[in-house]
């Protein structure tokens, strides 16, 4: 035990606490002699770099998986959680970072769902009603009870979660990266549910990769860095530059360094696009933007206003059933919208790169190995082909490259996709699209559940394909990372663009109203362009 866990322990019995926990999958060892106290009614942030450990942590303690050595005391009393039903037992709740809640049935019926009076369903869901309007009332958590999952947002799905946990009556909540997929006003009214559920006495485990949510909300913090747990500090006495340093080992620059862009002839034109999606609901109303050689446009938005239609349309596979009009150019060239000929393969030979927002669904095949996956969408590149046939060999050096250039943990060639953690999972797709050098590169979220030490390298990576004349689309429901990155930012909001502003002459409160559908300022002209 550490110091630092040493000072922070108390005579009452921890909430929950670990001792010497230890986790191997195969040769990697991803939790060693872990030693973890979390006081009743804190909330308690855990950081680490990507696969460093945490999610394997919380599975541990839910009931996943089974420790290879080590103790959990729940409330001061040793327990064997040899699967969920025991966490949930003994009051431990989980929101997962992609949540598991029955898409097709009602928020009521999920939420009963698996609870122990579920085999009766019509008394269940009438007490399951009353239980849920007070729980509702009682943390702010409203969702309606007979809406359908499926038509409900990110941010009320994760209500459905919590709740679903508080019905369960847990006592210890554990969040894994809960505001990965949330607006900021989301996050904002989740952080104050969770400081409701702290002021009830509730325990709060909080995994997240914003050093910004730990500051403002946690009580204490711990650190793991490759599997083992090297730091747990009192919030109040850290900085987030010091907790940068305890995850990566280094000093990490919180910020991205960029100089100011000199754009060149437009590389893409939009103009006019238009999107009905197979229901016949109107994604895109008339969509026109120019990103030109050497910038960066983001673009700014609540999830769900058009920005992923964007995306597909743009990779070279919208919506099946959806009706396209308008016109896109690349280099002057112009792209079919729609039919057999906008296909995403076509786009990559046109020199599009293109990291999707979904990395499980669209980026990678999960059951394929790493090198395997380097080579999707490119296999017919004509550095990976002998002859007719694929050279497994050339595909695989060339993987061996870019899993040691990111840094992509662990480095092996072999594993398969979905054996990576969600963070180096991304650094393959990202690897994979940058190092292609494309003209135009198309980002969603590129930085979702990334570390601070990849993010900052990612970062870097997309501001010098910047400064190589390349053009850049940035799609991020991270405002701190459209303003950093964007050299101009667009605004989407219900399938058009809002406003466009400058990253100098705007504040996120600006951006907010414009991302809310309000436009309170004049929008800024196109930037004059340099081009010789
Ligand atoms: N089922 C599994 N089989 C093999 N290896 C695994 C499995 N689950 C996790 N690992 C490995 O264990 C290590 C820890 O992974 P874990 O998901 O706990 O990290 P993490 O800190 O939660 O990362 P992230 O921030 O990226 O979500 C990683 O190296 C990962 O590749």
């Amino acid at each position: 035990m550490t110091q630092a866990q040493g000072r922070l322990e108390t005579a009452a019995p921890a909430a929950i606490e670990l001792r010497a926990i230890s986790k191997a999958f195969g040769p990697v060892q991803a939790n060693r002699d872990i030693h973890l106290r979390v006081e009743r009614g804190t909330i308690h942030g855990i950081i680490g770099e990507n696969g460093a450990g945490k999610s394997t942590l919380m599975s541990i303690l839910y009931g996943f998986y089974k420790p290879d050595a080590g103790e959990i005391l729940v409330g001061g009393r040793p327990l064997t959680i040899a699967d969920s039903q025991t966490a949930i037992r003994a009051g431990i709740g989980m929101v997962f970072q992609h949540f598991k809640l029955v898409q097709n049935f009602t928020v009521l019926e999920n939420i009963i769902l698996g609870a122990e009076d579920g085999r009766l369903l019509r008394p269940s869901l009438s007490k399951a009603r009353g239980v849920l309007r007070r729980l509702a009332q009682e943390y702010e958590l409203n969702v309606d009870p007979d809406e359908v999952v499926e038509n409900l947002s990110v941010g009320h799905q994760q209500r459905v979660e919590i709740l679903k946990a508080l019905y369960r009556q847990a006592d210890i909540l554990i969040l894994d990266e809960p505001t990965g997929v949330l607006t900021p006003a989301e996050a904002d009214h989740l952080f104050r549910i969770l400081e409701g559920l702290r002021a009830e006495g509730k325990t709060i485990i909080l995994i997240t990769h914003k050093l910004r949510e730990i500051m403002e909300i946690t009580d204490t913090v711990s650190v793991m860095r490759r599997g083992e747990m090297v730091a747990s500090v009192r919030t109040a006495e850290t900085s987030p530059e010091q907790l940068a340093e305890l995850m990566v080992g280094r000093k990490v620059l919180l910020n991205v360094q960029k100089t100011p862009a000199t754009p060149g002839k437009p590389i893409l034109e939009i103009r006019g696009l238009r999107m009905a999606d197979a229901a016949g609901v109107e994604r895109l109303r008339g969509i026109d933007l120019t990103i030109r050689a050497g910038e960066i446009l983001g673009i700014a938005g609540v999830s769900g206003n058009g920005q992923t239609q964007l995306l597909e349309i743009l990779g070279g596979y919208p919506e099946k059933g959806s009706t396209l009009s308008g016109e896109i150019r690349m280099n002057g060239v112009p792209l079919p919208v729609a039919g057999a000929a906008c296909n995403a393969a076509e786009r990559r030979r046109q020199g599009l790169g293109h990291i999707p927002e979904d990395r499980q669904a669209e980026g990678l095949i999960m059951d394929f190995a790493a090198w395997e996956n380097v080579a999707f969408g490119y296999h017919d590149a004509p550095e990976y082909g002998r002859g007719p046939l694929m050279d497994r060999d050339a595909i695989r050096r060339d993987a061996e490259g870019k899993i040691a250039r990111f840094d992509v943990r662990p480095p092996s060639c072999d594993l398969a996709a979905r054996n990576f953690s969600g963070g180096n999972q991304q650094k393959i797709v990202v690897a994979r699209e940058i190092e292609r050098n494309p003209d135009l590169l198309l980002i969603g979220q590129p930085t979702r559940g990334v570390d601070i030490g990849a993010i900052e390298f990612i970062h870097k990576r997309i501001v010098e394909l910047r400064d190589a004349g390349k053009a850049i689309l940035l799609v991020s429901v991270e405002l701190d990372e459209i303003m950093s990155l964007s050299d101009r930012i667009a605004v989407m909001f219900d399938g058009r663009i809002m406003g466009e502003r400058l990253p100098g002459d705007t504040t996120t409160g600006d951006l907010g109203l414009l991302m809310a559908g309000v436009d309170a300022a004049p929008q800024t002209q196109d930037p004059p362009s340099r081009e010789p």
